[in-house]
């Protein structure tokens, strides 16, 4: 595929359906799954990254025999028996779905019980509250009985790995105890409701700055330094975590979710989103790893 480059063309949708609150914003976006840009007069180029991003997730899946299939318009929710809603840039993502009229639908979705994982961005749009958002907030779908912080790790430059404990992951798919979370400009569970299953939390070490400042208020009011912080959850159908599994090649979140979706009543055959079909290219070897985020 032909790179392109946002710098070059100038425009991703922070630009062209908001204004921009930084020169080049989505050439600063690692992940920026929705990003495209103007290229010349007029004509608008999907942002290479976001092509590789989905490719990447939808190979997650592919790996455990079960193709992904896009969502872009309310209706075609009603194709699918389970979401995953991906990591990306939050606000745009808001801003692109409330264009394309997705939120009724997928609060729908989320209140018939159906399974849904939000990785990331993903997991705020499941939070019910969501806080250090930019100015005018966004629309949340909801669902998830949390609050969540945007930013709590910082900027993309504050993007980590840690290998994380993970005992109920490990209980249910086998494998090792810990789980490698990829980190990018990642949010944090701040508070759960008693619904709310903590399914792993992430050490934040006492020399860790924290770049948002009601991130500190909550530390400060509590006068104890945090030590951990929530990154995965569960309720009911609704999983949420904080980083990026699609982007290792541990499959085990995956294969999680996909049990929660066929418990759910539902089976697999049709039922990620992106999501939809065992994958006929699927031979039951193992693909190749992915490389990991460093
Ligand atoms: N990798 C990600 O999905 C980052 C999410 C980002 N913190 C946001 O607001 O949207």
């Amino acid at each position: 595929m032909k790179k392109q480059n946002p710098r070059g063309g100038g425009a991703c949708p922070v630009h062209s359906l908001a204004p921009i609150e930084k020169e080049n914003e989505c050439s600063q976006i690692l992940q920026p799954s929705l990003c495209i840009f103007k290229k010349g007069k007029g004509s608008r180029r999907v942002c290479a990254r976001m092509a590789a991003v989905g490719v990447l997730a939808l190979q997650a899946l592919a790996r455990l025999g079960v193709k992904g299939m896009e969502i872009r318009k309310p209706e075609q929710l009603q194709n699918v028996t389970s979401l995953i809603i991906p990591g990306g840039e939050s606000t745009t993502m808001a801003k692109l779905a409330e264009f394309h009229n997705l939120f009724p639908a997928l609060r729908e979705f989320v209140k018939m019980g159906k399974p849904v994982w939000g990785t990331c961005a993903g997991l705020i749009f499941l939070a019910n509250k969501a806080i250090g958002q930019k100015t005018g907030g966004q629309e949340l779908v909801g669902g998830l009985d949390c609050t969540v912080h945007r930013n709590y790790f910082g900027s993309q430059i504050q993007s980590f790995e840690a290998e994380l404990p993970v005992p109920e992951l490990a209980c249910k798919e086998g494998g090792p105890e810990t789980f490698r979370g990829v980190f990018i400009r990642a949010p944090a569970v701040l508070e759960v409701g008693p619904g709310v299953d903590v399914l792993a939390e992430c050490p934040v070490p006492s020399t860790n700055v924290l770049y948002s400042s009601s991130a500190v208020q909550i530390q400060e009011e509590n006068s104890v330094p945090e030590e951990k912080v929530i990154v995965a959850i569960k309720q009911g159908n609704l999983l949420g975590t904080a980083f990026h599994p699609e982007l290792t090649a541990d499959t085990r979140w995956h294969s999680y979710f996909l049990k929660m979706a066929s418990e759910a009543g539902e089976g697999t055959s049709r039922s990620v989103v992106p999501a939809g079909g065992v994958d006929p290219s699927y031979d039951g070897k193992p693909r190749i790893d992915l490389p990991i985020f460093q």
